[in-house]
């Protein structure tokens, strides 16, 4: 695995480094051994999934408060979405910032989004699954998010939004 730094501090994109021969391909996704001598998080407790029907479907921009934060390790498993990340930490050099990156199938990108960070997607085809790791446990009570078009943060969107959830839709203006 390749961590590359991203322009937001902390966050990483993780390239795969396979290894093919006749049968196929073989590559790590995780390794504790790896991400720790990259100085990353490996304590995680969940890994979720999301289907999305249609090309240009929306979900995010989310994170949990304080003190149920959480760290993420992101990858596309089927198609391929167009990943957002934005800093929400009030500290960082690289606060208000978004960037966005490709996950893919075919590239099978993962993206290291640490705590403090909003993340959300959208899905570049149809037929999509995301997976994640997660450092912390759902706490519903603690979930929330910023509006995909906050223009707090001028986020780019590829696609029009075809598909959005009600709650996402709504997050009210930040600060
Ligand atoms: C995130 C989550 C949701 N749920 C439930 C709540 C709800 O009934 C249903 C769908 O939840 P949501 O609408 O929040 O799903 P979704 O919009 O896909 O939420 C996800 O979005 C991306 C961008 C992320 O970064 C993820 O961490 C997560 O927040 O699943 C859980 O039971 N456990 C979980 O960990």
């Amino acid at each position: 695995m390749q961590f590359l730094a991203t322009r937001l501090e902390g966050a990483y994109r993780i390239e795969p480094t396979p290894v093919s021969d006749e049968r196929g391909r073989f590559e790590r996704s995780f390794c504790t051994r790896e991400f720790e001598a990259a100085g990353l998080h490996t304590g995680f407790v969940q890994h979720s999934q999301s289907w999305s029907s249609a090309r240009g479907t929306l979900r995010g921009m989310h994170f949990q408060r304080a003190p149920h934060g959480e760290i993420k390790l992101v990858r596309c498993l089927r198609g391929r979405i167009w990943d957002v990340i934005l800093d929400l930490r009030t500290a960082s050099p690289t606060f208000r910032l978004w960037q966005g990156f490709e996950l893919a199938e075919d590239n099978r990108n993962q993206l290291y989004v640490p705590e403090g960070f909003a993340h959300g997607f959208q899905t570049l085809t149809d037929d999509v699954e995301v997976g994640y790791m997660i450092s912390t446990h759902y706490a519903a009570d603690y979930a929330s998010g910023v509006r995909h078009d906050d223009p707090a943060f001028g986020i780019d969107w590829p696609l029009p939004v075809t598909a959005i959830s009600e709650r996402d839709r709504n997050w009210p203006d930040y600060g």
